[in-house]
């Protein structure tokens, strides 16, 4: 089981998660998010992420600029794109950058599963998350869950994280049904938007791996 905390703002918030044992720490770059950062604090907080810690850079339809000015400044190992990314545009910027990318897809009806085997052709690993909300600020850190029966069962053809609206108390469930063998979380690690809290983010990961010994069917899910 690997575990991403996503919207991490400050070395002392990347420092708790990885000592909980996260193997990925997101960055969020979008203005609109409570967990927006500078690129000058994210490159503080990824300077305090040990190797072997996966450091991803969320953006939302990010132009090369943006793309461009953090990678100039922030040591990060993936872009995860969070927007209506093409997978044209996902390959170019695969290969602008010399990343990796984590294509972020939103389900909320077995429709919109066919954008997610779009993406599967040309992403890295995908992060499959809920559709915003209608009127929703951000698409994503929703604290929206979609049915995870959409996924069950799946074949997946690259490593896939499992995303929105997942908690402590709620992600043994989602591993269960879905097989998931990574998971991404935000809001269910917070006491407030935007603000980490340290025993949730604990909590979360030991009830991922605890879901995970007890047993998920390993044929179900692509290794990371
Ligand atoms: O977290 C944000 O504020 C955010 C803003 C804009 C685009 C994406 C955003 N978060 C995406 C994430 O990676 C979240 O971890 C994922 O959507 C799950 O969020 P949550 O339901 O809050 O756990």
């Amino acid at each position: 089981m690997r575990v991403k905390i996503c919207g991490l703002t400050s070395a002392e918030q990347v420092h708790t998660a990885v000592a909980a044992g996260a193997d990925y720490v997101g960055f969020v770059f979008f203005p609109r998010s409570p967990r927006a950062l500078s690129i000058r604090a994210a490159r503080a907080a990824a300077l305090a992420a040990p190797p072997g810690v996966a450091k991803v850079a969320l953006t939302v339809d990010a132009e090369d600029a943006l793309l461009d000015a953090i990678l100039a400044e922030v040591p990060i190992d993936i872009l995860q794109l969070h927007g209506a990314e093409t997978p044209a545009r996902v390959q170019a910027v695969k290969a602008q950058s010399g990343l990796a990318v984590m294509k972020a897809v939103g389900l909320a009806e077995a429709a919109d599963l066919a954008e997610l085997d779009r993406q599967m052709r040309v992403a890295d690993q995908v992060l499959v998350d809920a559709k915003p909300p209608r009127g929703a600020a951000r698409p994503g850190g929703n604290a929206v869950a979609f049915d995870w029966r959409l996924i069950a069962g799946r074949r997946w053809p690259v490593p896939w994280l499992l995303a929105g609206g997942l908690t402590p108390e709620n992600v043994a469930e989602a591993i269960r049904l879905t097989g998931a063998r990574q998971v991404d979380v935000s809001s269910g690690v917070e006491d407030a938007p935007g603000h980490k809290d340290p025993a949730r983010i604990t909590a979360f990961i030991e009830a991922a791996h605890r879901a995970t010994r007890a047993g998920v069917p390993p044929s179900l899910s692509a290794s990371p």
